[in-house]
């Protein structure tokens, strides 16, 4: 198996909460990017005392309650499945703060890291302020949630995003990267894809690959994998019959999301849509 491609687990950690992914310090190539991804039985309750990360809670499926410091959001999350389409409820969580989640029906959480560098509000970020961004042409075309974008200045190092691409088309793509501190041309961000597809049986193909092909891993990715991305281009592709779902989390040393197109593929957006 590649070895930037993580499979799901179903790993207890107390009554009625489940860890299905874990990217942490320890396990992963990544220096500024953790996820995880929970699973809550209803009433079942997640808590963490975080230190030096600030995190991103993004209520991938169910209702939860999310409380943060002094705080508590209630009725979060907005779908049965990702595949609703429909933008959904995250909560900011600044560093070296107590939080719990508490599941109101059975639910899936992200819990997305990065590193905390300033004391900040935590903050309810409501899928209702999200517009669906479409982007592409022909069999390029995608629409994303930006759930925590570089416009947003309520995280230090956190951008959190969420992509559909349907049937056939490619996304992240043409292929591009950032993964070198040289602004205003680029940034350095590491990545993580949380996928899904639909139907679940699906897969989708993942290229991981720098310009010197020293990093250059192509996979095959199947529903509720996790992707690593350290550095280099990043495309996915979906195969014929399936919907494609991925969640983003972005991070470095600058909060911003400057990225480079591979000059080998960049006359794809040059071309007419028709
Ligand atoms: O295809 C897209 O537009 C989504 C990607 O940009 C994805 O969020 C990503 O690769 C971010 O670097």
């Amino acid at each position: 198996m590649a070895k930037l491609l993580r499979k799901p687990k179903r790993n207890p950690l107390s009554k009625g909460v489940c860890i299905v992914h874990d990217v942490k310090e320890g396990n992963t190539p990544l220096e500024y990017v953790g996820f995880s991804v929970i699973d809550l039985d209803k009433g079942a309750v997640f808590e963490e005392m975080l230190t030096d990360q600030e995190c991103c809670a993004v209520i991938l499926t169910g209702k939860a309650t999310v409380t943060a410091g002094e705080q508590t959001f209630e009725s979060l999350g907005t779908r049965e499945t990702v595949f609703e389409k429909v933008p959904t409820d995250s909560v900011y969580i600044t560093k070296e703060e107590t939080y719990r989640i508490q599941g109101e029906t059975d639910t899936r959480v992200a819990l997305c890291y990065a590193p905390g560098l300033t004391k900040r509000p935590n903050r309810l970020l409501s899928a209702k302020d999200i517009q669906p961004e479409h982007r592409g042409i022909k069999m390029n075309q995608r629409s994303v949630h930006n759930i925590l974008p570089d416009s947003l200045d309520v995280a230090d190092s956190l951008l959190v995003v969420e992509v559909y691409t349907e049937s056939g088309n490619f996304s992240s793509y043409p292929p591009h990267k950032h993964d070198q501190d040289n602004l205003p041309y680029e940034s350095l961000l590491e990545e993580t894809y949380y996928h899904e597809q639909d139907p679940p049986q699906g897969f989708v193909f993942q290229r991981v690959y720098t310009d010197d092909r020293s990093l250059d891993e192509s996979m095959a990715v199947e529903n509720e994998d996790v992707v690593l991305v350290p550095a280099g281009y990043h495309p996915v592709g979906v195969p014929d019959g399936y919907t494609s779902y991925y969640l983003n989390v972005m991070a470095g040393p600058k909060r911003i999301w400057k990225f480079h197109n591979d000059p080998a593929h960049e006359w794809i957006l040059d071309r007419e849509d028709s």
